[in-house]
């Protein structure tokens, strides 16, 4: 099937390569472009929480059937309950003519490379295990457990990012606006560019 609007951009590295701060920067500059994808969960709404919006709630059963069906890009479970994030809703952005950005893991990475979403794969890299380290540590969320957790899955999903084929670009942040610019550039060669391109063919074609 032909997806109408641009291809989702997913961003994926390890924890503290700097996935959040580049995509904070992106919507910061561009805060009409990009849009986020409403995530399934199977807990309960907070005061406030609108269905739809903040969450498409949901229940264990119909949430089990749906990934069985294979309607799920990823999904997990946190203390007993379930999220996830739907092809449908990835395509739900897309007609609005936003980019879908997707920040996920390399599980959720070889999952939609299955789908007929097409995204474009971005790896982010970190300069090295100590670097990611010095990050983690400073940015106070992490305590030695989570943090060697953190540093163990980071060596498996380098190695994951550094096999060829795996992504359509690996963006180094060593330097932050260098990684930011390399970031925007890709962002508008492969989605703006390519729209365009698509919007003048149809213009001709229409003529
Ligand atoms: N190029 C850089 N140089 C130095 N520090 C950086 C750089 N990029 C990001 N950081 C810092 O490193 C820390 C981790 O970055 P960030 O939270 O964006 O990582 P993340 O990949 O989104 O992690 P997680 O997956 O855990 O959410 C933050 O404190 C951020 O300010």
């Amino acid at each position: 099937m032909v997806q109408k609007g641009p291809r989702p951009l997913v961003l994926c590295g390890p924890s503290g390569s700097g996935k959040s701060t580049l995509l904070k920067r992106l919507l910061k500059e561009f805060p009409d472009k990009f849009g986020f994808s409403v995530s399934h969960t199977t807990r309960g709404p907070r005061p406030g929480e609108k269905d739809g919006v903040h969450y498409h709630f949901t229940n264990k059963t119909d949430m089990t059937a749906a990934i069985e069906r294979g309607e799920f890009i990823e999904s997990a479970t946190f203390s007993g309950n379930m999220y996830g994030t739907s092809k449908q809703a990835v395509n739900d952005v897309r007609r609005t003519g936003k980019i879908c950005v997707l920040d996920i893991d390399i599980e959720g990475v070889k999952q939609i490379k299955h789908t007929d979403l097409d995204p474009l794969l971005v790896f982010v890299m970190p300069p090295s295990v100590n670097e990611l380290e010095r990050r983690l540590r400073a940015r106070n969320t992490e305590n030695e457990d989570t943090l060697k957790k953190r540093l163990d899955t980071a060596r498996r999903e380098i190695s994951f990012g550094e096999e060829p084929g795996n992504f359509h670009i690996t963006i180094l942040n060593d330097n932050l606006d260098k990684a930011y610019s390399d970031l925007r550039e890709f962002i508008s060669q492969n989605i703006e560019d390519k729209e365009q391109d698509d919007k003048t063919e149809k213009d001709t074609n229409e003529k």
